[in-house]
């Protein structure tokens, strides 16, 4: 059972390293914009050298040339996963995967945003299929482009392990406790129904990183998603 990702959203190293404090093991965090572009790559090879598992969040979307040689740059850090959204297209995403070759590090693509729900795709995007069709096309293609996985959300991701197999990774952000706050995200479900609909990660930030105890929820909610 893969830890759950701890989304570290987070605006400074002196944030990040009080939260770290209070756990006593190795964890599998998220680095993303907000911490990235204050903190840089330099914050990234120190939360590795915690000896943490990182999954670097930076949704590249851009012609294939500019995501490739970003990509051959990220390959550098050693992080254990990375992502773009498959929206950028198949070339994109080949492109993508050519420039981390040698690096070890897991290619994902987001297909659609959790904070996104059918009516939202409808109306921002023009996409007049059902939620599920969309998301289920952009994993297809990411298969296609070789990648690993993709991020979806935990309603999607029984129809994608049919489709693309248990190995393919449901990376699945929008996990919130039975009461938790939906805040800005519209597709959300337990870690407990992640485990039962095939998720193979779950992403959680702020019912974490916002908790009086973040050890404590995070220990509730390892528990959950591995059904102890
Ligand atoms: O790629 C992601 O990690 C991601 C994709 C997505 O569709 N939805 C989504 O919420 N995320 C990230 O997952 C985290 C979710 O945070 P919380 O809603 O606080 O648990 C944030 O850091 C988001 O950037």
């Amino acid at each position: 059972m893969n830890k759950p990702i701890i989304a570290l959203d987070f605006s400074t190293r002196t944030q990040v390293e009080e939260f770290l404090s209070k756990f006593d093991e190795s964890l599998f965090v998220k680095v993303g914009m907000e911490l990235f572009y204050q903190e840089g790559p330099e914050l990234v090879r120190s939360i590795k050298a915690m000896g943490h598992q990182i999954f670097l969040d930076l949704k590249l979307h851009d012609i294939p040339n500019t995501v490739e040689s970003a990509m051959r740059g990220l390959a550098k850090l050693g992080v254990d996963m990375t992502n773009v959204h498959a929206a950028g297209g198949m070339d994109m995403m080949k492109a993508a995967k050519k420039g981390l070759e040698g690096s070890g590090t897991q290619l994902i693509a987001v297909t659609q945003l959790t904070s996104t729900d059918e009516a939202g795709m409808h109306e921002d995007q023009l996409i007049y299929v059902s939620l599920e069709e969309s998301v289920l096309h952009y994993a297809k293609q990411a298969k296609r482009a070789g990648l690993d996985g993709v991020v979806c959300s935990v309603m999607e991701a029984g129809a994608i392990e049919q489709a693309c197999g248990k190995d393919f990774l449901k990376v699945t952000p929008g996990i919130r406790l039975a009461d938790g706050n939906a805040d800005d995200q519209k597709r959300i479900a337990t870690p407990a129904k992640a485990r039962l609909q095939g998720s193979t990660h779950i992403v959680v930030g702020r019912a974490i990183t916002t908790s009086d105890d973040p050890a404590a929820s995070y220990r509730q909610i390892t528990n959950e998603w591995s059904g102890q």
